[in-house]
């Protein structure tokens, strides 16, 4: 079988004052669909990883990034599906959350968003973002 090409994906961990993260559910129709995940999407051809991050939190969850910093890079191959995500830590950002594409969404503690089902790529992930969390 040929290779799956390789989808980039800029994926943003959002955290507010009160040691929450930024979580939305993936619609039913969409790959890895009912499964929870960061914000983020296709990064789209000539566009930076910073300007991918912004125009997909805005698309997806009406927020816009003020500065954002490189976590990780994970590499998943699905199968039917090969993704590469660039993980960035939004440390600034503005805009009141709204579910544009009617998508759940929420703040997530440490505790909720280890209840919670991801995609299997998110596991290197989590385990971050649990430790950015328990610093406080
Ligand atoms: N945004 C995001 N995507 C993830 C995560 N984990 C994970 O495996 N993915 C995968 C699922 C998808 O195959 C891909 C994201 O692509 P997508 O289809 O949501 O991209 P998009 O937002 O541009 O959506 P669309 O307009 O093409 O529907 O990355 C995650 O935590 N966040
Ligand atoms: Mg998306």
């Amino acid at each position: 079988m040929p290779e799956a090409k390789q989808v980039h994906v800029a994926v943003a961990v959002v955290i507010n004052t009160t040691a929450q993260v930024l979580i939305s559910k993936r619609a039913e129709h969409q790959h890895q669909g009912g499964l929870w995940e960061f914000p983020g999407g296709k990064v789209e051809a000539g566009e930076t990883l910073l300007s991918a991050l912004d125009r997909e939190l805005h698309e997806e969850l009406n927020l816009h990034v003020d500065s954002a910093e490189p976590l990780l890079s994970v590499s998943h191959n699905y199968g039917d599906k090969q993704v590469l995500l660039d993980v960035w830590q939004v440390t600034r950002f503005h805009g009141e959350v709204q579910a544009n594409e009617g998508q759940q969404w929420l703040w997530a503690d440490i505790t909720k968003l280890q209840s919670l089902d991801f995609p299997a790529a998110n596991v290197p992930i989590l385990e971050v973002v649990e430790k950015l969390l328990a610093r406080g």
